[in-house]
């Protein structure tokens, strides 16, 4: 396990050639699933160099190097909950925590700031695919370990992150004090068990509240809803990107659930609707999906800071694309024209 990572490969990240001056890298519009992933772990000490955590927290390079290289490794390749998820959850951590200024505004300590970035990039580290409910149905190693307390996938991310951090050689944290560590691991804990969808629905409601009587950074529960709301803002990120990269981003998802689907029917259990690549109508679950989670998350973000409404915008401009596409998916299938595939 330990030499998974050779010294080549972290050198070749330290020795980074700087001039990775992608134009609109820094903006909301930028789709970071067309960086090359041979080029991610690069990309992704650029963006904490230039978020000043490099100076700020004495951070080694080939520490840092290795982290990166091994969380990397931490991910599998399932369609959708791979690298290239978190190195795109991580970027949206870099372009509110610039765009936003969290940190100059506030909002963020250096240290929540750097916690943050680091809960994107390991917040799904070796997920399999599958749902938590999968994981009880299948009664899972993960499930067996982490059930009693909910969250089993996000626990095990959390764990897997940890793990990685006292990997020999990757402890990149290893120059901030004991109180500075133990409060980073805490945030950490919180924002990766945040991105359990049914956790954001338990607090949904008390961050619409904050919103409407207006953010108050001195209270300790608003700093709590607003991270929590950074992370599912972050993970639904790709939402906010053009159609032509969302509907992707969803054929990924769905490739995903009709494998699980497909486990669990060879489980003699009957799946879900929308993991049943037989009875699943993608357009209408997507639309269900946008109006009622995921638009309201960036609603909410965009009280706090209105220059997230760009990104509100492009959500509807999505709902306005699965609305035609499901129109163009009805009349085909009413002139037994098409399978779904074709259309998506
Ligand atoms: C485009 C898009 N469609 C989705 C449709 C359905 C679901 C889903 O999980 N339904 C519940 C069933 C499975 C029990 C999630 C979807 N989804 C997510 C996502 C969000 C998550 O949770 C946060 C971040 C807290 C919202 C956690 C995991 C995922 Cl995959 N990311 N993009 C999507
Ligand atoms: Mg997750
Ligand atoms: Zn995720």
């Amino acid at each position: 396990y330990h030499m998974q990572v050779s010294q080549q490969d972290v050198l070749d990240v330290t020795m980074c050639p700087s001039e990775h001056e992608v134009p609109d890298f820094a903006k909301f519009t930028f789709t970071p699933r067309k960086i090359l992933p041979k080029e991610t772990p690069c990309f992704i000490m650029k963006m904490m160099k230039d978020l000043g955590f490099i100076d700020t927290f004495k951070i080694k390079s080939d520490n840092l190097a290795r982290f990166i290289l091994y969380v990397r490794k931490g991910y599998r390749d399932v369609p959708y909950h791979n690298w290239s998820h978190a190195f795109s959850v991580a970027h949206f951590a870099y372009l509110a925590l610039t765009n936003f200024q969290l940190v100059e505004k506030g909002y963020f300590t250096q240290l929540e700031a750097l916690a943050y970035f680091i809960s994107c990039l390991c917040h799904d580290i070796d997920h399999r695919g599958t749902t938590n409910s999968f994981q009880q149905q299948s009664n899972s190693v993960l499930a067996s370990l982490y059930s009693s307390e909910g969250s089993v996938m996000e626990r095990h991310h959390l764990s897997q992150t940890i793990c990685t951090l006292n990997t020999g050689g990757c402890n990149f944290l290893d120059a901030l004090s004991k109180d500075d560590y133990v409060k980073c691991l805490d945030l950490i804990k919180d924002m990766i068990l945040a991105t359990d969808l049914a956790s954001h629905y338990k607090i949904h409601s008390r961050q619409l509240a904050m919103a409407q009587e207006g953010y108050n950074k001195a209270l300790p529960e608003h700093r709590y809803y607003l991270a929590s709301l950074l992370m599912t803002c972050a993970d639904l990120s790709d939402q906010t990107k053009d159609w032509k990269e969302t509907k992707k981003v969803a054929q990924l998802i769905y490739a995903e659930f009709f494998a699980q689907g497909d486990l669990e029917k060879g489980m003699g259990r009957v799946p879900a609707n929308m993991m049943d690549r037989e009875k699943a109508s993608i357009p209408d679950h997507q639309l269900e999906f946008l109006t009622q989670c995921c638009i309201c998350i960036f609603r909410i973000l965009a009280t706090i800071f209105p220059n997230a409404k760009i990104l509100v915008e492009a959500i509807k401009q999505n709902i306005i694309c699965w609305e035609s596409s499901k129109r163009i998916f009805d009349r085909l299938c009413i002139e037994g024209k098409t399978s779904y595939e074709v259309l998506v």
